[in-house]
């Protein structure tokens, strides 16, 4: 090795030293001449050394690493691939010490026809934040059901598709009876407890077709796919039970202490292709109004036109 050659090769060296990601330097025919594991402590590199690197993956994942290697070595462009590594999986990467699962954007670069550099990245934690972001954006925090940002998306694209396709659906608009009631009665962290709880019976009881949200304060949506007016009230009437139904324990000193509470709703069934997603809360509004006027624990629906 000459002088610039072994200089060459220390940069190299210090700069793997220098990185978090996992790098591999391989033949072209594929075999695994070094490794270098960066933040990855698990990874034996050594036991990675002289094996082909394809046959570290299962099948389908090697089909695509070999057409990027071609791919590489033809173009002389980075490949790029996301992968999924899933310990129960992959027997050979358990085998070299991966014991959890994680997402790696990988990278394979030809250095010349003879040699190439893969490296990889563990992504798994910036994309479970991202997750829990987009998740968090979605949700109401309180209760975990959606919140109504998310409902109105769904609602502006799943009304134009029911009108687009002559589709029916129906949805209802539920309302606690005498919350503030309960906050002063009993106290705010027992208010809360009702939410959560009635916002978890409704998460079994919903169709997966069906979608629940959080309006406002005490205040729900439920959105009925392919539901006529007939069906809503039905459904309607079996949500009125279940939170009749529901024995909340309060958040008081007293483990013994637990309420009952009661639900109004106002049922409104998309009529034509004139109807907009505010047209028909409206409609559900002015029923759950009247439900409310005539008493509690009540389900008002659609006059007959
Ligand atoms: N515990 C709790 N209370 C909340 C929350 N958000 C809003 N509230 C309270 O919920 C109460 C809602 O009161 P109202 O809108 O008058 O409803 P209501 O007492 O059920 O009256 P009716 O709907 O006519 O039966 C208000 O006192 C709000 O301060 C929350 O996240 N948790």
């Amino acid at each position: 090795m000459t002088d610039s050659e072994g200089r060459h090769l220390r940069r190299f060296e210090c700069l793997l030293a220098a990185i978090d990601q996992i790098v591999v330097r391989l033949s072209s025919t594929g075999e695994i001449k070094k490794v270098s594991a960066g933040s990855a402590s698990w990874l034996k590199p050594d036991a990675m050394i002289s094996r082909t690197f394809t046959a570290l993956f299962p099948d389908e994942v090697a089909g695509h690493i070999a057409a990027m290697t071609k791919k590489a070595l033809e173009s002389g462009e980075p490949q790029k691939l996301t992968l999924s590594m899933q310990p129960e999986h992959s027997f050979h990467w358990r085998e070299l010490g991966l014991t959890t699962a994680q997402t790696w954007d990988t990278t394979l670069v030809a250095v010349d026809e003879t040699e190439l550099i893969w490296v990889a990245r563990d992504v798994s934690v910036s994309r479970r934040n991202q997750q829990k972001l987009f998740n968090q954006a979605q949700r109401d925090p309180l209760t975990g059901a959606y919140n109504r940002r998310s409902l109105l998306t769904i609602l502006d694209h799943s009304i134009a598709q029911a009108q687009r396709y002559d589709w029916v659906c129906s949805f209802l608009l539920i309302d606690i009876d005498n919350f503030k009631q309960i906050n002063d009665q009993y106290n705010w962290d027992t208010g809360d407890k009702v939410l959560q709880q009635f916002v978890k019976a409704m998460h079994g009881f919903q169709r997966t077709a069906d979608f629940f949200a959080r309006f406002s304060d005490d205040r729900f949506v439920m959105f009925l796919p392919e539901t006529n007016r007939e069906q809503a009230l039905l459904a309607a009437e079996r949500v009125r039970k279940l939170a009749a139904e529901l024995q909340v324990s309060s958040a008081s000193d007293d483990a013994e202490d637990s309420l009952n509470f009661t639900v109004c709703i106002g049922a409104a069934t998309l009529r034509d292709a004139k109807d907009t997603p505010e047209s028909i809360l409206k409609r559900a509004e002015e029923n759950l109004f009247v439900a409310k006027q005539s008493g509690a624990n009540r389900v008002e629906g659609e006059p007959w036109r």
